[in-house]
């Protein structure tokens, strides 16, 4: 690979005798989809976390964009180019789906002095645009109280992509979202994504989502990288069908084969 855009070595941290991350590598090239699984614990979120800024790691180091970004805060890892969603979407709830976009547009941009200009021409203009992207114009009005699970995930996605990241790190996108409307919310966020050039790593515990979507898998367990590489061959691995997906397929599929997640 050309010298990856996001690349992270020896990470490792543990929250007492937990390890968390024990010496996670990985390599991230500019416009790749990456999936992370594995079981619940293995430190998904905390990747994630650890490369956002929400924690420090204990040892090793993260670069962007040949830069050594570990330790920052996360607001200035966002002014440097990656953006965040997050497993339970941070949403203002009083607000509507255009003003919780275009206070992050206002934000990026530095239009921002209180919510009153919020929604000015441009900042306005700017933030329907990412609307439209995300097929969100006919919720534009309503309150983030009054989406369905999927239409708040897609917000709180546009949300992070109104920072114009260069990387975008996703927690489960599709978590809680009706197995009929995965994939059309993976559909309108791997397009915009593409459209843009947008690098992205998504936590996922859809199999299927993760082999439609993903350019490569990473699989988590406990704090370790089990393997990696295009989802044909990473999800027929004896290894990684055994640590995540029998843990999953118990964790996920009740007696009647249905998705008890969904
Ligand atoms: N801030 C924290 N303080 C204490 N323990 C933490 C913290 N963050 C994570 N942990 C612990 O670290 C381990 C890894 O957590 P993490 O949330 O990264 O796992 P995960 O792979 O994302 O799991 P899931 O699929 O259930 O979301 C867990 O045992 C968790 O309880």
């Amino acid at each position: 690979m050309s010298a990856p855009l996001l690349s992270a070595r020896g990470l490792k941290i543990a929250f007492g005798g937990v390890k968390a991350a024990d010496g996670i590598d990985l390599d991230i090239a500019e416009g790749e989809i990456v999936a992370i699984i594995g079981p619940n614990g293995a430190g998904k979120t905390t990747f994630i976390n650890m490369t956002t800024g929400y924690l420090h790691p204990q040892a090793g180091t993260i670069t962007f964009d040949g830069a050594t970004i570990t330790g920052l805060a996360p607001r200035e890892i966002v002014r440097r180019g990656i953006a965040r969603s997050f497993q339970i979407p941070q949403l203002f709830t009083e607000h509507t789906v255009i003003e919780n976009v275009a206070l992050k547009v206002a934000a990026h941009r530095g239009f921002w002095h209180g919510f009153r200009p919020l929604l000015d021409g441009p900042t306005t203009a700017a933030a329907m645009a990412i609307l439209d992207r995300f097929g969100l114009r006919d919720v534009a009005t309503a309150r983030a109280t009054e989406l369905n699970e999927g239409a708040r995930k897609l917000t709180d996605i546009a949300m992070a992509m109104a920072l114009e990241p260069r990387v975008l790190l996703m927690d489960e996108p599709t978590s809680g979202v009706a197995s009929a409307e995965k994939f059309a919310i993976m559909d309108t966020l791997v397009a915009a994504l593409r459209a843009r050039g947008v690098t992205a790593v998504f936590v996922e515990h859809d199999m299927e989502v993760v082999e439609r979507y993903a350019d490569r898998v990473a699989v988590w367990s406990q704090g370790r990288i089990l393997a990696s590489g295009p989802p044909a061959q990473v999800l027929n691995d004896a290894a990684v069908l055994r640590e995540v997906i029998g843990v999953e397929v118990k964790h996920a599929t009740g007696p009647g084969g249905g998705d008890a997640r969904a």
